[in-house]
């Protein structure tokens, strides 16, 4: 199976059991992150911006202040891939080295 093949609701399920900090809202996945301030989040976009180019997948994010909204979907698939759930694992990452 591809990539960017849909995942099954008991694969996202499985796959979410190593991500806690993301649930999944219908063809997406959501996770909030708080970071300490404004530039740590801006750090934090960043990050993601760099290891999402490389894997040419990308997410949606709302900038608010210190608070990062992280919406993750397969837009050419109408849904979640297993790149959904890798990306959710490298936004985890950058969160944590802001964190
Ligand atoms: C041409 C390029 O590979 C596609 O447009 C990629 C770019 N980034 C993407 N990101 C996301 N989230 N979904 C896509 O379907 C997608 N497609």
């Amino acid at each position: 199976m591809g990539t960017r093949d849909l995942l099954s609701d008991q694969q996202i399920t499985d796959g979410l059991l190593t991500l806690p900090e993301w649930r999944r809202e219908g063809a997406s996945l959501l996770r909030t992150v708080q970071a300490k301030d404004f530039p740590a989040a801006i750090r934090v976009v960043d990050a993601v911006a760099v290891q999402a180019e490389a894997m040419d997948h990308h997410p949606d994010i709302d900038i608010r202040w210190r608070t990062l909204h992280f919406t993750l979907s397969t837009h050419s698939a109408g849904g979640i891939t297993a790149l959904d759930l890798r990306l959710a694992a490298l936004i985890d990452t950058a969160a944590a080295a802001e964190a």
